[in-house]
């Protein structure tokens, strides 16, 4: 292999209610399920297993993510790292789909209003109004937020423009340091995350799904360049089969 100085395990959450219930989740804060759980803690065994030890931990500030971060990092029993969380790390902000039924939406406005919203690259869903049940306009964890930085719908492109400042202020000197770095995230934080490493198009970026709970590790050149493009998934069979499952979501099936 290239000399490949940098190690990056990126971690999606665990299946969360929401995934289960099929909802657009976006930054409302839901717990992991019971089958969430279990993929977070096989994700901590895959990264042990694969001979990988993080050495710091970079998590968004929901729940899902956090928790996914801790069961995974007892597994390996390496729950004292050193941790840090932004909200440049959340899911997207899905707007006023936040809380909606992505079957229903995609029966209401048909497919490809479904996937516009759902996986173009800079189309956003109508705005969240402020105050609402699934609004986060009064969520003390995000108070230090400016206003005109606070999102209240996102599209792909928003979130690679909020997400960038965190990697290179925050994930990348971590890299240069020497650490193994393990960033846990989301669906869509994490695609842009590889949209950006991989240098994937904005066409292509459509169709690239992230299973939850599998680790995808990277090896990065000196220009933190994947000498191993796409990354490595820890478990290849099921990642395959839960980024078909995350491609259906809406059809019935998840
Ligand atoms: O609802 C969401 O927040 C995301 C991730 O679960 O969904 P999708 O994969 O449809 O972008």
């Amino acid at each position: 292999m290239a000399d490949a100085p940098y190690k990056l395990i990126l971690l999606r959450h665990g299946e969360s209610e929401w995934n289960e219930k099929n909802l657009f989740t976006g930054w409302v804060d839901v717990n992991l399920n019971a089958k969430g759980e279990k993929e977070a803690v096989r994700g901590g065994e895959l990264i042990k297993d694969a001979g990988l030890t993080p050495d710091v931990l970079h998590t968004s500030v929901l729940k899902r993510a956090i928790r996914t971060s801790q069961l995974a990092l007892e597994s390996m029993d390496r729950l004292w790292l050193p941790v840090r969380r932004s909200w440049r790390l959340n899911e997207r902000h899905y707007g006023a789909l936040q809380g909606k039924d992505k079957a229903q939406t995609l029966a209401e406005f048909g497919e490809e209003q479904f996937m516009l919203w759902r996986r173009s690259y800079d189309t956003p869903p109508p705005v969240l109004e402020d105050g609402g049940e699934y609004s986060q306009s009064d969520d003390p964890r995000y108070a230090t937020i400016p206003s005109e930085l606070r999102p209240r719908t996102e599209c792909l492109k928003d979130v690679v423009v909020r997400m960038l400042p965190y990697w290179y202020d925050t994930i990348v000197p971590d890299l240069l340091a020497g650490r193994t770095v393990l960033v846990a995230a989301h669906g869509n934080s994490l695609r842009a995350l590889v949209k950006h490493l991989d240098g994937i198009s904005d066409e292509d970026i459509a169709s690239l799904n992230i299973p939850t709970g599998i680790p995808l590790v990277y090896d990065l050149d000196s220009d933190f360049h994947p000498v191993n493009p796409g990354g490595t998934y820890l478990d290849p069979a099921a990642a395959a089969a839960a980024i078909e499952a995350v491609k259906n979501q809406g059809k019935g099936k998840k």
